[in-house]
This record gives C-alpha cells, structure tokens and sequence, in this order.
C-alpha cells in the first residue's frame, strides 16, 4: 500500500487530486492557506481524518505566509477561521484545529515550529492508529472472509492504512484470503477509490451500486460491513457518508455484523446523539451530472445530503486504537476516561 493523499515538505503541502482519480494521478502543490481551504470544499483532499490533517498544515502554511501587516495572533485566528469552516460534518477537522489553536504565540517563527511539529504529529499518530484499528477488527474476521465497504475510509483518507479498510490492509499482508465489495456510493462515487487502492494493493474487490448491497446480504455473501465514520456523538449515534445508514437497517435484517472503524478524533462527546450532529448539503450539480454530462431535465430540485446518522443500536461494535468497543454511552465515557475497554 503506497498511496499517500497529502504530504508536507517545508512550506509546501502536496495533495493527490482526489477529483481526477483513479483515472490521473495529479499531485498538486499549496504554498497558500486560502486556496488549500478551497481544495478541502472542492474535495481535492477528503475523507475525515485527512481533512483534519490538511487543515493542520494548512495552519502551518498560513503562519508562514504572515507579512506582519497585523497582530500576529489575531491574523492567525482568520486562518484558523477560514480553515474551520470548509466542511461542517467531519469534526477530525475542528479535533486538528483545537489541537494548533493553543500553540499560537506572539512570536510567528516560535509558532510555526510549534505548528509544524504538531501537524507532523497528528500525521504519524494517525497511521499508528489505523494499524491498531485494522489490528483490533482482525481479532473479529477471519481467513476468507468477505467484506463490504462504503465510501472510501482508505489510505486516501488518511495518512495510511485507512481505517475501515485497515483490516482488509493488515489480512491481506497476513496471506489471508479476503474479498469485499465497495458500494460505488453516489453521488461522488468514492468507491471507485476503494477499488482503486485495493486493487493497487492486490486485494480483490468488486465494485457494486449502492443498491446491491441488500441483494449480496440477502444472498448470504457478506460476513461484515465496515464502514468509516466522521463523527460519533456520546451515545455512539454515527454519522458518515451518505447510503450507510440503510446498510446498518440492511445487516441488521440479516444479521450481518456491522461495525464502524472510528479513531477517537473521529469522537464528539460534547454531542449527545447524532441529530446534534451537522450535515453537509452539497450542490445539486454533483447529483444531477457526472463528468459534466447531464444525468437529470435541468431545474429539477435535488436533495444531497452528504452524510447520514445510523442510530447507535445498529451498530455492533466500533472499532477504535483502543479495542473494539460497544456503540453506547456507558462504553464511550468508558473510552474516554481510558478505563478498561468492553468488547
Ligand atoms: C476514514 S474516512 C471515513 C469517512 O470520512 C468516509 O467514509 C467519508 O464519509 C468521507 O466523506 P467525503 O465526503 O468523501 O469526505
């Protein structure tokens, strides 16, 4: 697996244009906060925790552009600002941002080393904790087992691994044999990346429409769903991409486990359950075209929502760095007061 979605080199960030995959590999290079906000809304980069980890660098970048024509800290509130605000539901972005806010100082070259070392950090923590996330999720699956995904919680969404998808990583590097199915997942077809890194990786995997996903469960072909997230309120409700809910209602009918892959920056206990929780609504255009060819009559309404909530009780376990823990709020305070974890 040597996929790497964004990387950082002394003032400049590289982000592999997720818009062009699997079709172009095209990296591009940012030396500038306000257009690396642009490409998180434009979804050059996206998938949860590398949003928050672009937003980080993005800081970075925005603390070495200052021309001191203003109060350092206040100039950097702005770019925190902007960075905040470019898509509402993943809160791995505000989780990266409130971990640079503190480490502001008056002084511009102290706070861009103290930036730089932060979002170095988050980067490596992040591939540290996905492999335990895949490690933890092993001990419930086993040699030949067949797996379906929805969007893309790969490698391209974080710094490596993914997190749903670091198990199938991890099984396939253990020789075991594994397939899964990527639901093609509209209206951005995220799945199409799924099946792009697995297949690089040698992992077999079958593209499906969302819509098949009932059949293939119906069948008795899959074992397990996992499914990334964006955010997990306190009472385990959890939000990701749009299409995961009716998948929990779909394994939960056919008694097909269902887990979620969460890193705890993934977690907003300060949210009671999912309705709390903000959804992003993306322009029509992304449902009524594809690769600008007209897919719908023009003027028609359209309703996108790119995320959705799966109550907590359709969830059989979510799967953290920590261990795999139940989806309620006993086991979530549990987690974070990092007491014993109940599996
Ligand atoms: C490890 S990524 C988990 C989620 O971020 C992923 O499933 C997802 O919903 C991504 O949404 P996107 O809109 O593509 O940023």
């Amino acid at each position: 697996m040597n996929i790497n979605a964004l990387s950082y080199n002394d003032g400049v960030l590289t982000l592999l244009d997720q818009t062009k995959l699997p079709h172009a590999t095209v990296y591009r290079d940012y030396t500038d906060y306000e257009t690396i906000a642009r490409a998180i809304e434009e979804m050059i980069v996206r998938g949860a925790p590398a949003i928050g980890m672009t937003a980080a660098y993005g800081a970075v970048i925005g603390a070495r552009q200052f021309t001191g024509d203003a109060h350092f800290t206040d100039y950097m509130e702005n770019v925190i600002d902007r960075l905040w605000h470019t898509r509402p539901t993943a809160v791995n972005l505000m989780w990266a941002l409130n971990r640079l806010k503190p480490l502001v100082r008056d002084n511009p070259a102290e706070t861009i080393q103290r930036l730089e070392q932060a979002a170095h950090d988050i980067f490596k923590e992040d591939a540290e904790i996905n492999r335990r996330i895949g490690e933890h999720l092993l001990e419930v699956l086993h040699d030949g087992v067949t797996l379906l995904t929805h969007c893309n919680p790969g490698a391209l969404a974080t710094a490596a691994y993914g997190t749903a998808t670091a198990p199938m990583y991890l099984a396939h590097e253990r020789g075991w044999n594994i397939k899964v199915y990527s639901d093609e997942t509209r209206p951005r077809l995220q799945g199409a990346l799924t099946a792009y890194e697995l297949s690089q990786a040698g992992i077999d995997v079958t593209t499906i429409t969302d819509s098949t996903a009932a059949t293939l469960m119906q069948q008795g072909k899959i074992d397990a769903v996992i499914v990334g997230c964006d955010r997990i309120a306190a009472n385990g409700d959890t939000v990701n991409k749009i299409g995961t809910m009716p998948l929990a209602i779909c394994a939960n009918y056919y008694n097909v486990p269902f887990y979620v892959a969460a890193p705890t920056p993934s977690f907003d206990i300060s949210l009671a359950d999912g309705s709390r929780i903000p959804i992003e609504e993306r322009q029509s255009v992304e449902v009524t075209t594809l690769n600008e060819q007209a897919l719908s009559i023009p003027d028609v309404p359209v309703y996108n929502p790119a995320f959705d909530i799966t109550p907590h009780k359709l969830i059989t376990g979510i799967a953290t760095e920590h261990g795999i823990i139940k989806a309620n709020k006993e086991a979530i305070i549990q987690l974070f007061e990092k007491k014993e974890i109940t599996t």
